[in-house]
């Protein structure tokens, strides 16, 4: 055997622990989420990722392959996620809700922890149409966005494991509804008007409260959604005065207890 041959079979060896760590890797990612739920423990527990993180960093620290570990690191991470969301959601997440309720920041959390691909409807419509929302509303009018709305979430049925973060107003149309449930369990996120106030007054995003930005119509536009908000939602959340981790904690549980995980 020359030195070349000699070599190539050491990598092979290396691949060889490489996937052996990473299977063991995955099952006991596997175990862990065994445990934690015997013991009704969080799922999400930001402080150990990033204390996983910092001993990585300190291990790797002068290493003169850093980088490259890193982005492996990174990829087996993100891997890992996956493997967790594939385990507890087999389906769509949608959310819904008033305006400001959160369900853009909850989405954007919740993709980011089990790497699940993120749907956030506004953005995808205003992308696609080359227009902002406003300017949609202003220019061909509610109808119009609504369509838009109803076409987008029946393309989205088509895949799953996705978060779909709906625009305030998408739970309302009966047909929109139809279409959420055929692949997805639908979390409301509520909030007071005062909270949702203070939530969204220094923004002009929403055309609905332009000039109505207020308590009041707000209290009065959720009575007037309240009910078909209710009759959409498998889960409700209320959001007030928690953070964004408690929030999804609880959703992870709520939609759990559903499948009678
Ligand atoms: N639990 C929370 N605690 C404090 N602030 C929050 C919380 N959830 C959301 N917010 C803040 O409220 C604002 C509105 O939230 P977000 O954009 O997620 O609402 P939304 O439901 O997506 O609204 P829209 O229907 O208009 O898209 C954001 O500035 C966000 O940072
Ligand atoms: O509640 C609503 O009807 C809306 C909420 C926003 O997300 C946008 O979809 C649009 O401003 C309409
Ligand atoms: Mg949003």
């Amino acid at each position: 055997m020359n030195d070349l041959e000699m070599y190539r079979e050491q990598l092979a060896l290396c691949d060889d622990k490489i996937i052996d760590a990473l299977v063991e890797r995955n099952s006991i990612i596997e175990k862990i989420m065994a445990y934690k739920e015997t013991y009704g423990m969080p799922i999400l527990q930001p402080a150990q990722e990033a204390k996983q993180q910092k001993q990585l960093d300190e291990k790797l620290r002068g290493n003169k392959y850093q980088e490259e570990i890193q982005d492996v690191f990174g990829r087996i991470l993100r891997n890992s996620k996956r493997i967790q969301a594939r385990k507890l959601f087999s389906y769509n997440i949608v959310l819904i809700g008033f305006m400001g309720a959160g369900k853009s920041t909850i989405s954007d959390y919740l993709s980011t922890m089990f790497d699940m691909r993120l749907v956030e409807m506004d953005q995808e419509i205003s992308e696609r149409q080359e227009m902002s929302i406003p300017d949609i509303f202003a220019t061909y009018g509610e109808e119009y966005f609504r369509n838009l709305e109803t076409e987008l979430l029946k393309e989205l049925q088509t895949g799953s494991n996705c978060i779909i973060s709906c625009g305030g107003g998408v739970a309302l149309r009966e047909e929109n509804v139809v279409e959420m449930k055929k692949n997805g369990r639908v979390v409301l996120l509520t909030a007071s008007p005062e909270t949702i106030y203070e939530r969204v007054k220094d923004s002009n995003d929403r055309p609905l409260l332009k000039g109505n930005n207020n308590v009041e119509f707000i209290a009065d536009l959720m009575e007037k959604r309240r009910e078909k908000y209710e009759a959409a939602a498998d889960v409700v959340i209320q959001t007030d005065d928690k953070s964004i981790v408690q929030i999804c904690e609880e959703l992870i549980t709520k939609l759990t207890e559903l499948d009678g995980k």
